[in-house]
Parts: structure tokens; C-alpha cells; sequence
């Protein structure tokens, strides 16, 4: 419960605020919470004081060296570090946590962030972990934030932290350690594992798809798989490689992704239209058969957000595309029993447009029916598609072996392929969610 503003108030005096890694999503913390009027103290790594302090000298945070100092002062202290490292940092910082005191995290896998704080913290302190289920450049205004009750003596811990996190405005919800990850592992994970394994196809072909013409990868849904994926890529490998290497419930969903688009592609190369287009209306009924009122993206014209040149002339044809990402996630939803819209309370705003642009697939009148046509008859994304069921296999055995280099070493290729077109590709991809969220309030998108 958020307490009263005159409560509110009188921690603002005497309590705390400590943020152990100070890197985007820390430093979001740290600037809205001192904003606010929240005594707030940060540090990063300790070789890194120095340039911090002088980088922040005019915010109203302080900097201190390291996590041990935070931890000393802080009554609720609040680990933003890597989720692969979170064991090891807990473990240096923990036992220092001021007696008393409040622990959480911003990992976005919640199951190893509790067991390091179980492992390490000492008895007295309570534990109250956090997730803003957006990245650091959205605003934080009516997004969904996470809050996880998991050891509090009494109710004003949590009480204490709501009140905290209320200066952001963001949706509330109240979920257990392992509720979280499920949902994370249904909804995130694997949206991550589509646009991201757009991005290696494209790459291994070394096509940037905005500069082949109008014929292919033009329009609203191809531009929207642009964006999105070019997205991912500019941001830090280890924010995607933490939530899925470390969930081990989001394998699961990422490997049926990847059988999903496996399988699918294989009717196609056979031509076995009948098979697939009974698959595809079963996942349909399945996942959709409820859906009543207008579409997520319904009459939302995406084709500006383009990164093309090109202009549509009077004589060109768009070839049309067969979605086989877009069908294998609708297809895995079916398989794994998942209904996208369970989430809505408790997604990101990729995981909605992801959605927003399936159910368009899936729900335009005739255009399931056209996309199966051209995954059958039409021959020019073929290869394009090949790649992709290879791409989507690929992150899935990275991701269940664990193997986090590997995660950073094809992430990082891919990357620096695309980094000459990072700077346009955010300034429109921006422009694009901006006007879909917009869009799409009050439908829960
Ligand atoms: N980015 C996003 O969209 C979101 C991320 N998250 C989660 O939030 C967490 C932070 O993500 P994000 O801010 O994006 O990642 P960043 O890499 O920007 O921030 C993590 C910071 O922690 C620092 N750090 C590492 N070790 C220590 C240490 N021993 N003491 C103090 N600081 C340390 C890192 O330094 P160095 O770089 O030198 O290792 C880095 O500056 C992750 O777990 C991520 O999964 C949650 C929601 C959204
Ligand atoms: O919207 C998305 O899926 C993002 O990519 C941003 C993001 C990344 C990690 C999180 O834990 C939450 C949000």
C-alpha cells in the first residue's frame, strides 16, 4: 500500500536509498528517485568512482566507491548489475546491509536475484525485489513494474518501497519470485529469440532488408521487424543473454519457438498446404478464437517507419512475405497452451507489439490465408526463411547450454553488422513504438 504523502514525507528525512551498479537502469533509479526527493546514494564498480563522481557532480545523487558503502547507509538497497553476476555480487556486498534493511534487485530473472539474496543477506534483512518491465529510454509512466514481497517482518517494508517506487507512475503488480519468471519466460524470452534471430538471418545472408527495394521486407510489419530487431541489437547483450540463460523456464519457450519455425518451414519446402493451413487455423482458434472488439494495431499504418529510400513506384510489386516468425510464434503459443493475453498486466512493450503484429497476421480478414499461399507457392523468401529456422535453433542451444560467451560472441557480430544504421534506426524505431503505444491505450497494449 502506497502510505500517506505526510509518511511519505518523513522517510523522505530519514531514510536511505542505495543502488548497487549505476548503469542504465540504475541511473534511472537514481535520477528519478533523487528527483522525487529521495535521499539516494550509488556506486558502480570501483575503478569507475572517479570518472562517476565528476560525470555526476551536478545530480542530486551521491557517488560512493563501491557496494559496501552503499550497502552500510542504504535502507533499502536496490542490486541493477548484470543477472549473470548477481551471485558474486551479493556475496561481496551483502553482508555489509546495513541491520535492518531492505534488499532487492532489478535482475530481469528473478529465481538466481533470490537465492543470492537468500544465500548471503543476514536474517535481519528483509527482502523486497523490484522489475520495470521496460528499457531505460521508455517512459516509465503506466508501464508495468513488478513488486515482489519475499521476506518482510512487517508490512511497512513493503509499504516503504511502494511508496518509493510510486514516483514513476508505472502499473503495479504483485507477483511471487517464480509467478515472475514464468510470465518473463512466456512473454519476453522468447520475443527476444524472434527479433533476434531475424537479425542473424539477415546478417548471415549480409542483407540490410531496408535497402533491397520495395519488393521484399516493405510495409508495416516488415518495418516493425526491422525496427524491433535493430532495437535488440543496439542495446546490451547481457540484458537478453541474463533473462534467458538464467530463467529456466523461458528454454522451454524459446525451444519450442524454434521447433515451431522448424516445422512450419518444413510443410512449406514439401508443399504440403493442406497440413499447414489445419495447423495454422488450429493455432488460430486456439489463441485467438476469444478475441472480440478491434485488433491491437487495428488501422494503424506503420509503412513510414521505413529505413528504405526507395519509394513504392506506380509498376512495383511487393513480394509477399510468409511471416514464418510471426506464424511460429502464434504456433508455439498453441503448442505450449499459452494465451499472450494472460499477460497483458505483466508484459514489456515489445512482447505487446509482438503480439499486436501477430494477432494483425492472424486476425486481417484473408491475410492468414494469403501469407500461407506465398509460403507455398512463392519461392524468393525460401532462403531468407532457412536462415531464420537456423537462427531461431541456434540461440535455442545457446540458451539451454547456458553458455554465456557464446550468447555475447554471435550477439556481438551481429551488432557491429548493423551499428552504421543504429543512430537512424532508434530515432525511427522510437517514433514507431511511440505512435503504436499511443495508439493502442485503453486496450490494455
Ligand atoms: N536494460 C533494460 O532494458 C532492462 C534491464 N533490466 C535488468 O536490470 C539490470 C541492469 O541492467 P542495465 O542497467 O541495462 O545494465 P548495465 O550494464 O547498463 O548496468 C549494470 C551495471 O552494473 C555494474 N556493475 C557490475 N559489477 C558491479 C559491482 N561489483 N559493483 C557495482 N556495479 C557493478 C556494471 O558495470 P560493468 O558494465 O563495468 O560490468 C554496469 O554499469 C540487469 O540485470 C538487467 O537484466 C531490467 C529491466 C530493463
Ligand atoms: O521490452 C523489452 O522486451 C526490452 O527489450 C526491454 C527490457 C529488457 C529487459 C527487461 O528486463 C525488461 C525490458
Amino acid at each position: 500500500m502506497i502510505a500517506s504523502d505526510q509518511q511519505i514525507e518523513k522517510w523522505k528525512q530519514e531514510k536511505t536509498i542505495g543502488i548497487i551498479g549505476l548503469g542504465d537502469m540504475g541511473l534511472l533509479y537514481a535520477s528519478r528517485f533523487s528527483k522525487a526527493g529521495w535521499k539516494v546514494v550509488c556506486c558502480d564498480r570501483p575503478e569507475l568512482y572517479e570518472e562517476l563522481h565528476e560525470k555526476f557532480l551536478s545530480e542530486s545523487f551521491t557517488i560512493v566507491e563501491n557496494g559496501t558503502l552503499v550497502s552500510r547507509c542504504s535502507d533499502y538497497i536496490i542490486y541493477s548489475v548484470e543477472a549473470e553476476n548477481i551471485g558474486k555480487i551479493v556475496k561481496m556486498y551483502g553482508g555489509s546491509s546495513k541491520v535492518g534493511s531492505i534488499v532487492g534487485g532489478q535482475t530481469s530473472c528473478k529465481n538466481s536475484e533470490i537465492m543470492a539474496f537468500e544465500k548471503y543477506l543476514p536474517a535481519d534483512c528483509d527482502i523486497v525485489s523490484v522489475h520495470s518491465l521496460h528499457g531505460p529510454k521508455v517512459d516509465t509512466e503506466g508501464q508495468p513494474l513488478v513488486l515482489i514481497n519475499h521476506r518482510t517482518k512487517s508490512e511497512e517494508s513493503f509499504d516503504f518501497v511502494e511508496s518509493l517506487v510510486s514516483c514513476l507512475k508505472s502499473k503495479h503488480v504483485y507477483l511471487s519470485y517464480e509467478e515472475h519468471d514464468k510470465i518473463t519466460a512466456d512473454t519476453q524470452a522468447v520475443t527476444h529469440a524472434a527479433f533476434l534471430s531475424m537479425g542473424v538471418a539477415w546478417y548471415n545472408v549480409r542483407i540490410y532488408p531496408w535497402t533491397v527495394g520495395v519488393n521484399k521486407w516493405h510495409g508495416s510489419l516488415e518495418n516493425v521487424k526491422v525496427n524491433i530487431s535493430l532495437r535488440i541489437y543496439s542495446n546490451k547483450w547481457h540484458v537478453y543473454a541474463g533473462l534467458a540463460i538464467t530463467n529456466p523456464a523461458a528454454h522451454k519457450q524459446i525451444n519450442q519457438y524454434a521447433k515451431s519455425a522448424m516445422e512450419l518451414f518444413t510443410l512449406f519446402v514439401e508443399g504440403k498446404k493442406e497440413e499447414l493451413t489445419k495447423r495454422l487455423f488450429t493455432a488460430r482458434e486456439s489463441v485467438f478464437g476469444n478475441h472480440n472488439g478491434l485488433l491491437l494495431l487495428h488501422d494503424l499504418a506503420l509503412d513510414g517507419y521505413s529505413l528504405s529510400k526507395h519509394k513504392m513506384g506506380a509498376d512495383d510489386e511487393v513480394i509477399p512475405n510468409s511471416h514464418l516468425s510471426l506464424l511460429a510464434i502464434v504456433d508455439s503459443w498453441h503448442q505450449l497452451g499459452i494465451d499472450p493475453y494472460d499477460h497483458m498486466i505483466c508484459s514489456t512493450p515489445l512482447f505487446r507489439i509482438f503480439l499486436g503484429v501477430s494477432e494483425y497476421l492472424f486476425l486481417t480478414e484473408g491475410l492468414l490465408e494469403q501469407t500461407i499461399d506465398a509460403a507455398i507457392n512463392v519461392k524468393e523468401f525460401r532462403a531468407d526463411d532457412m536462415e531464420f529456422v537456423i537462427a531461431a535453433r541456434s540461440w535455442s542451444s545457446i540458451v539451454t547450454y547456458g553458455d554465456f560467451e557464446l550468447y555475447r560472441r554471435k550477439f556481438e557480430e551481429v551488432q557491429q553488422f548493423f551499428t552504421p544504421m543504429f543512430q537512424e534506426a532508434n530515432i525511427i524505431g522510437n517514433e514507431m513504438i511511440k505512435t503504436i503505444l499511443e495508439h493502442s491505450k485503453g486496450k490494455n497494449l
